[in-house]
């Protein structure tokens, strides 16, 4: 949460010349209600498979860069739709998630001491973000547009 996933996604796909699409977005406009809603409402389990059937459309109908939310490789459906994919995590530290998303409430699973929460969530994913992904990308000291080359890079693609 809060490595750029949405930002730096809008700024690769213009530089690919390919469409941009985010789980999250998807979702929302699907439900007509915001994420924190669909938490509170109806739990994490339910978004999860909100999110797998999000992940199994845009993989199926869209060509071009595609964002997920932060928890979506939890879940083992979505991770199996991602096999095979050019799959960059985008990385931070604790302390540069805290400066960018610390108190932001539209983050149901940061809403309290979001320090401590955002470390448990690491430790509990962050096997998952290095199996399912081809490349790594440090984000703590690049600008959103600086992380868009460096994925660039990293996964060999040039721009449109
Ligand atoms: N490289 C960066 N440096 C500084 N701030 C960033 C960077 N990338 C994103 N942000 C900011 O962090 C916040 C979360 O970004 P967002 O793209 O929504 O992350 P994600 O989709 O991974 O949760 C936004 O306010 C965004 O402007
Ligand atoms: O990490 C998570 O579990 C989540 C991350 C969020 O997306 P971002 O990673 O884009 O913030 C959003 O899907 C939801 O609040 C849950
Ligand atoms: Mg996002």
């Amino acid at each position: 949460m809060g490595s750029g996933k949405s930002t730096v996604g809008e700024l690769l796909a213009d530089r690919l010349g390919v469409a941009f699409r985010d789980t999250d977005a998807d979702i929302v406009a699907a439900e007509g209600r915001e994420i924190s809603d669909i938490f509170v409402e109806e739990g994490e389990a339910h978004f999860r498979a909100l999110e797998r059937a999000a992940v199994r459309t845009a993989v199926a109908e869209h060509t071009g860069v595609l964002a997920l939310g932060g928890g979506a490789i939890l879940d083992d459906g979505t991770r199996a739709l991602l096999a095979g994919l050019p799959v960059a995590y985008l990385s931070m530290e604790v302390e540069e998630a805290v400066k960018r998303v610390g108190l932001n409430t539209a983050r149901p699973l940061l809403a309290v001491n979001p320090r401590r929460q955002w470390r448990e969530l690491m430790d509990a994913r962050r096997h998952l973000y290095t199996d399912v992904a081809r490349v790594v990308v440090a984000t703590d000291d690049r600008t959103p547009e600086e992380v868009a080359q460096a994925v660039l890079d990293a996964l060999e693609l040039k721009d449109a």
